[in-house]
């Protein structure tokens, strides 16, 4: 593993995102549940760390929490096969999908990119690099949120609609994955709004005591 993964962040080209990859969370929207992988991206411009905020646009008022499994890339891959999917990976981070829920219908009833909806300042909060080693993707990981200490999203990478390996080879047959790139793979069911004052907590927890926490405040 390259070291410079440990701040991947910092050499980070593309966060690549994907849509509707859990069934229940699709349903919970009211979208059908895709044949392919639904993709699309967020500028770099978008990470936040902790202990910074996750700052609301002043016009906004429907931003939607969506905690995911992120995905970082090492080695490029360009049409990949599975095999090579799973040995271009480094490693992994929790993250969240922050997202204006009234925007993104707006844009998508309109047919619109749903760029801004997704891509503003503070709309990927992020936490730390976690080496390949430390997660099989053979077993499942357990993604959970919590606003203001009231459990809203609780889900399993098990129950993705394409795996983290499938997802790699479909992205990569069309865009080539750089070193430092993040995908981030979906989130499961309990998306729901954010206020400014509220405290997001999220977690991953997984075979051999993987347990990674992270803070934001809302403002
Ligand atoms: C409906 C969405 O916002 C798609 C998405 O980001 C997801 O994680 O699913
Ligand atoms: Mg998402």
């Amino acid at each position: 593993m390259a070291d410079s993964l440990k701040n991947f962040r910092s050499i980070c080209k593309k966060i690549i995102a994907v849509g509707r990859n859990y069934s229940e969370h699709a349903s919970e929207l009211g979208n059908t549940v895709p044949t392919k992988p639904i993709i699309f991206m967020k500028p770099t411009s978008a990470f936040v760390t902790e202990p910074n905020d996750i700052r609301i646009p002043a016009d906004w008022d429907e931003l939607h929490h969506e905690v995911e499994f992120g995905v970082i890339i090492d080695k490029q891959c360009q049409n990949v096969s599975k095999e090579e999917a799973e040995a271009s990976i480094g490693g992994y981070c929790l993250a969240l999908d922050m997202t204006e829920r009234k925007l993104q219908n707006e844009l998508k009833d309109q047919g619109l990119p749903w760029l801004l909806s997704k891509g503003f300042d503070t709309s990927c909060p992020c936490g730390d690099f976690i080496p390949k080693e430390k997660i099989s993707l053979s077993s499942s990981v357990n993604l959970w949120l919590n606003v203001n200490g009231n459990r809203r999203q609780n889900g399993h990478t098990r129950d993705m609609i394409f795996s983290v390996p499938d997802l790699i080879v479909y992205i990569s047959k069309y865009i080539t994955l750089e070193h430092g790139d993040l995908i981030l793979t979906g989130t499961p069911a309990g998306v729901g709004p954010v206020r400014r004052g509220d405290q997001i907590e999220a977690g991953m927890e997984g075979e051999h005591d993987l347990k990674y926490l992270m803070k934001f405040n809302v403002v």
